[in-house]
């Protein structure tokens, strides 16, 4: 039994970053949670503001606002920190920018001396989880992006929603790119063991139109959200919390996160959102489903824009 503690490192605790950190202590996930940022007030004041929750969590937390030099015993360092998409931007337009602030937070991290696994959430997600697997050096199955996570999230409460089902009781998937290119996987998608386009076929209530415009809001959840309230950040604040989870407890979980494809899906050497299955080492497996004759079109597709902005950034 290992009884050292654990302890995840945030970078950037803006939006998003700040409320993985209410969510990680609100469900007593981790024993030490560090919070770092360029704008060090701002995680210093969060710091003292989640610490005064304390008395009301489920279990301990010991929080404080800290540097690199804290990285180098951490199990998990997760990044948040860089731009966001302002209205009517895609997440590739922030490629150069965060790229650029990237490459010197992962020399800081690395400098420090650490040796876990990297969680990144940044936009664009692939492409910056590929830059932290470059510039880090460390193992592929270490350097894990939240992927599609999120937009899995939205298609499993969305088709809850629809059907009137506990979300939780949703099996479906949506892969490719975390932006504009993305897919859903119908062929894998199912409720109580039975496939949705089996139950599309059967009940004259639910149409395919329906569940048509149901992946369109998926697809276009973050500029539905940006145009309200500027950002978004408590879906993939929980998203993030149930990554760190399945790595810190060794789930073991099936997730769609960006992972590093050698082969599967016939891709290579690109990082893109798909089911993997995640523990305590970080990225097990990479499940390959077999996809419909349109679906491995479209995950293709999606596969080509990456690759095309990934080597504008990092030519082979
Ligand atoms: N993967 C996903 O599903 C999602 C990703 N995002 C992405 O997360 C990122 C953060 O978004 P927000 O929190 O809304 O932005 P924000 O602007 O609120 O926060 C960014 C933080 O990064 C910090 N920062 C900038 N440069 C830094 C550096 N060199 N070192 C340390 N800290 C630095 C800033 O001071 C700021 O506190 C964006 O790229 C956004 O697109 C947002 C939502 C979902
Ligand atoms: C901003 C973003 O990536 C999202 O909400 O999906």
């Amino acid at each position: 039994m290992n009884n050292r503690v654990n302890r995840v490192v945030l970078i950037g605790t803006g939006f998003v970053g700040s409320s993985y950190a209410f969510a990680m202590l609100n469900q007593g996930v981790a024993e030490e949670l560090v919070l770092i940022d360029l704008n060090k007030e701002k995680s210093e004041g969060d710091a003292m503001d989640l610490n005064h929750g304390m008395p009301f969590a489920p279990s301990p937390t010991k929080i404080w606002f800290g540097d690199y030099s804290d990285c180098k015993p951490a199990d998990i360092v997760v990044i948040c920190a860089g731009a966001n998409q302002k209205p009517g931007e895609t997440r590739l337009d922030l490629v150069e920018k965060n790229t650029k602030i990237f490459k010197g937070i992962v020399g800081e991290v690395m400098g420090s001396g650490f040796d876990g696994i990297f969680i990144i959430a940044t936009n664009p997600v692939d492409i910056l989880t590929y830059a932290v697997w470059k510039f880090s050096g460390l193992p592929k199955e270490r350097v894990i992006g939240s992927g599609t996570i999120l937009d899995t999230a939205r298609f499993r409460f969305l088709l809850g929603d629809y059907f009137n089902i506990d979300t939780r009781n949703v099996h479906a998937y949506i892969i490719g790119e975390h932006g504009d290119t993305e897919l859903p996987v119908w062929s894998h998608a199912d409720i109580g063991g039975k496939p949705i386009e089996t139950i599309i076929n059967e009940r004259k209530e639910y149409r395919q139109e329906d569940l048509e415009q149901i992946f369109t809001n998926v697809r276009d959840a973050a500029y539905h959200i940006i145009e309200r309230k500027g950002a978004t950040y408590y879906g993939i604040a929980m998203g993030l919390v149930r990554l760190t989870k399945a790595i810190l407890q060794n789930e073991n979980s099936i997730l769609t996160v960006s992972s590093y494809l050698n082969g599967e899906y016939g891709q290579n050497d690109l990082y893109i959102g798909v089911p993997a299955i995640v523990n305590r080492h970080g990225i097990r497996e990479v499940l390959e489903f077999t996809l419909a004759d349109d679906e491995k079109e479209k995950f293709s597709h999606s596969a080509d824009v990456l690759r095309k902005v990934k080597e504008s950034v990092f030519p082979s």
